[in-house]
């Protein structure tokens, strides 16, 4: 299959990039983390899914943190996005306080990639050493992020197609979408399932019955679209392995949870070993993070260190 992923990059890369030109970096977006976790337990889950929403769209480059511009349509436009994305004064936040600690060095790319990493462990989940010294794009694609992120609707092949043209394996995936362990997603990302699910009146037969008359309460067949629910019902805010015991007991939230446990006996098999051990789901979600930190980083002197993450530099 087809991969933008350079595996030549992932070796420029490193955890000591900014050791000298910046030694404070990763303790400021600890700091910031952690207080923006304090004001709002779900903004570990928002932040740390915009460098997901970043990496796939050309490569991890922020460009999904830049507004539209002149010519340029923000990524912020697509439906993965719209309504969707946030945390982004968050970010303007911790940039400018990097900025003022180093001019110019820390990029907005390498801030998203540590911000996922600090959100994780604010929840209770695995760390990890995060490669840094990517560069950030002048250039966002909102054509990237329509075609590049996938829907809570597509089929499981589908979705791996996707994970696999980043160049991120069947294991990568099963594992990141571990993510969904903390934070929400909108009424209108599932209620196809609650509601005539195929044709015949009935609810998704993959959804536990309870839990779909429990969120037929807050979303109902019409209205409400963007009503908040819990991806992760039993620990919404801590990062641990209930998410795979959710889909082992027909209680994911969104489609694209459900079949990791219903379309494929590999991934069944996949959940089934997470959802009884939180040790192996950690230790491969550690390592599933680097590699997708790793696709297609833009380094040396390619792209620019932007000063303020929703603008290329010479539109400051
Ligand atoms: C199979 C691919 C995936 C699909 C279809 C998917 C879909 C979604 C959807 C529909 C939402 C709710 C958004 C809303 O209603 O506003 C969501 C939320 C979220 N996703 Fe995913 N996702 C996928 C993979 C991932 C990955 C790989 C990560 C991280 C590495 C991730 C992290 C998150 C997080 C943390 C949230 C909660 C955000 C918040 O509360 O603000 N997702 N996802
Ligand atoms: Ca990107
Ligand atoms: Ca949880």
């Amino acid at each position: 299959y087809q991969t933008h992923q350079s595996t030549s990059s992932v070796a420029s890369l490193s955890p000591q990039f900014y050791e000298n030109s910046c030694p404070n970096a990763q303790a400021i977006v600890q700091s910031y983390v952690a207080n923006a976790y304090f004001n709002d337990p779900r903004m570990a889950a928002s932040i740390l899914r915009l460098h997901f929403h970043d990496c796939f769209v050309n490569g991890c480059d922020a460009s999904v943190l830049l507004d539209s511009s002149g010519t340029m349509e923000s990524e912020k436009r697509s439906n993965a996005n719209r309504d969707s994305a946030r945390g982004f004064e968050v970010i303007d936040e911790i940039k400018s306080a990097l900025e003022n600690e180093c001019p110019e060095t820390v990029s907005c790319a390498d801030l998203l990639a540590l911000v996922a990493r600090d959100s994780i462990v604010i929840c209770g989940g695995p760390s990890w050493e995060v490669y840094l010294g990517r560069r950030d794009a002048r250039e966002a694609s909102l054509i990237g992020s329509m075609e590049n992120i996938p829907s809570p609707e597509s089929t499981l092949q589908t979705i791996l197609t996707m994970f696999n043209f980043q160049g991120l394996d069947l294991t990568d995936l099963v594992a990141l979408l571990g993510s969904h362990t903390i934070g929400n997603s909108r009424c209108i990302g599932f209620r196809q399932r609650l509601y005539n699910h195929t044709g015949n009146n009935d609810p998704d037969q993959t959804l536990n019955q309870d839990y779909a008359s429990m969120l037929q309460q807050g979303c109902p067949i019409s209205g409400n679209d963007q009503n908040l629910f819990n991806l992760d019902y039993v620990t919404p805010t801590k990062f641990d392995n209930y998410y795979y015991k959710n889909l082992v007991n027909f209680r994911g939230l969104l489609s694209s949870d459900e079949i990791l446990f219903t379309q494929s006996i590999e991934t069944m098999e996949m959940v089934k070993y997470y959802a009884e051990n939180e040790g192996a789901f950690f230790e491969q979600f550690a390592k599933s993070m680097v590699k997708m930190g790793n696709i297609s980083p833009l380094t040396g002197t390619d792209g620019e260190i932007r000063r303020i993450c929703r603008r290329v530099n010479h539109d400051v």
